[in-house]
């Protein structure tokens, strides 16, 4: 599947998406945040140093969101940025919210 595609379909398959990197420690900050927050939701994690096409989603996430650094989170169809964005907004007390929201592909249900 082409980067872009994969993407696309895990952003609007998941309610949390973290692209990652195993040895990045911004990454596994946001990871557990977010895993033992909401160990219910349907969360997937690429870790991307270790897919052959991580660079070429890398790449499409820059283009998609000005972004290249990981973690690089979206939250129900939402760009929200890395570490310092999630756990800014946890710490505003935001997170779950943005978290519980439906989603903007079953909201119109
Ligand atoms: N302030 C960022 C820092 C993220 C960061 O510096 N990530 C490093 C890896 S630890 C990165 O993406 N480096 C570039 C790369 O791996 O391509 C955040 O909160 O997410």
């Amino acid at each position: 599947m082409a980067a872009k595609d994969l993407v696309e379909s895990t952003i609007s398959e998941n309610k949390i998406t973290i692209f990652s990197k195993t040895y990045c420690p911004y990454c596994r900050r946001a990871k557990t945040l977010l895993t033992s927050k909401f160990p219910n939701v349907e969360t997937k994690i690429f870790e991307l140093d270790e897919m052959n096409e991580g660079s070429e989603i890398q790449d499409y996430l820059l283009e998609k969101t000005g972004q290249r650094t990981v973690p690089n989170i979206f939250i129900n169809q939402k760009h929200v940025g890395g570490c310092d964005a999630v756990v800014g907004l946890d710490s505003k007390g935001q997170l779950a919210q943005l978290v519980e929201a439906n989603s903007p592909s079953t909201s119109k249900l």
